[in-house]
């Protein structure tokens, strides 16, 4: 049995080298869900409509979107719990859902119930035999996991006595017993405090930096952010943006529009202003306005926002200014937040985005 943590040795190939775990990992392709109307219900709900993206070995890929956005109707058909009504996944190139499939995946639910009269210990002990380890691997691999996620002095204690972090950690020591080639997370800090937060994230920091490939689900937009290497952003059963996390923020760059925001404090001749708004007007958002800073004898400043296609659009605004004798004061590219394209996104496809960013 591999160590998650440790270097590989001689005799074990490192994860990314096993056969299957290099490469494509998760592949989604034009995946369907329709829950059909019953009784209760009479129309249908089409929870997934086209989805595609794919996650490779190594990422941290971060399933983003609002409540109802199809998250969990994804992972459920990833793990073989429901059927798709269209489409294809797959995961290490076999059928989502197969059985050999499943015994690579590592699966840690929303709130994952434990007996409250274990202890860490004998919970993992559980677990172990579930997945068919023999007695000497459970006990080394307990010994392992719960030094990971930072249960090793805890470890005998009931789980009544566990907060809720402790109790995720121990969730995620569960999932990882068996040593799966991909581990699947359901909201993982979803209901955990800012303490239990930041000690779960720290866990699945040190899995990311160990190489594991990991898939999870958050509408917390803040913890994506830190954790994940790559990301889908999804909303209304539709995948609006996906990619490395930073192509979707970054210093000016806005991947989804591939616009350059800039802002601008320009010193003018009031004679020429009307003429430099005029020429500026095309690059204004339509919801920006000229803002006055300060009257100076002849002259004005100005504070102006544009977006640009690119740098060369950047420039010519630039020389426009220069050329009509006005003195540029202060130009500051605006970082696009992932929060930014995440709402424009969201709202574009016109779905609700009552969604936490922290
Ligand atoms: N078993 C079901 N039967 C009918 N509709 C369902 C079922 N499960 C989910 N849905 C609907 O499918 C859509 C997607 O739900 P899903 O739970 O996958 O979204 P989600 O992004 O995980 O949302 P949340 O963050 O709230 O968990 C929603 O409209 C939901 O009401």
């Amino acid at each position: 049995m591999s160590s998650i943590i440790a270097e590989p040795t001689e005799d074990l190939p490192a994860s990314d080298e096993r056969q299957g775990t290099s490469g494509t990992i998760i592949s989604v392709n034009g995946l369907q869900k329709v829950y059909r109307g019953n009784w209760l219900r009479s129309s249908h709900v089409h929870a997934l409509s086209g989805v595609t993206l794919q996650a490779d070995a190594g990422q941290v890929f971060g399933l983003l979107g609002p409540n109802g956005a199809g998250k969990t109707t994804l992972i459920k058909i990833l793990l073989g719990v429901i059927r798709s009504s269209g489409g294809s996944a797959s995961l290490f190139g076999l059928p989502a859902g197969s059985a050999a499939a499943r015994r690579r995946v590592g699966y840690l639910p929303e709130s994952l119930r434990v007996d409250r009269h274990h202890t860490a210990r004998s919970a993992l002990k559980y677990y172990g035999r579930l997945s068919g380890l023999d007695g000497t691997t459970i006990g080394n691999r307990s010994d392992e996991l719960l030094k990971l996620v930072g249960l090793d002095g805890r470890d005998r204690e009931p789980v009544r006595r566990f907060s809720k972090g402790m109790l995720q950690r121990l969730g995620l020591a569960q999932a990882l017993m068996h040593d799966p080639d991909l581990l699947v997370l359901d909201e993982p800090t979803d209901g955990l405090d800012p303490v239990g937060r930041s000690e779960v994230r720290r866990v699945i920091e040190r899995l990311r930096d160990s190489g594991k490939t990991i898939f999870l689900n958050s509408h917390i937009l803040h913890e994506v952010e830190l954790v994940c290497t790559h990301l889908a952003i999804m909303a209304k059963g539709r995948v609006l943006a996906s990619g490395p996390i930073d192509n979707l923020s970054g210093p000016g760059l806005n991947a989804a529009t591939s616009e350059l925001t800039i802002h601008m404090e320009i010193d003018l001749e009031r004679s020429t202003l009307d003429e430099l708004q005029e020429q500026l007007q095309p690059m204004m958002p339509a919801d920006a306005a000229w803002q006055l800073v300060r009257s100076q004898g002849t002259k004005d400043l100005w504070r102006v926002q544009l977006n640009c296609d690119d740098q060369a659009d950047v420039d010519a605004s630039v020389d426009l200014v220069r050329g009509m004798g006005g003195s540029i004061v202060t130009l500051q590219p605006h970082r696009h937040t992932l929060e930014d394209t995440f709402m424009r996104l969201v709202q574009q496809a016109g779905a609700p985005v009552p969604i936490a960013s922290s």
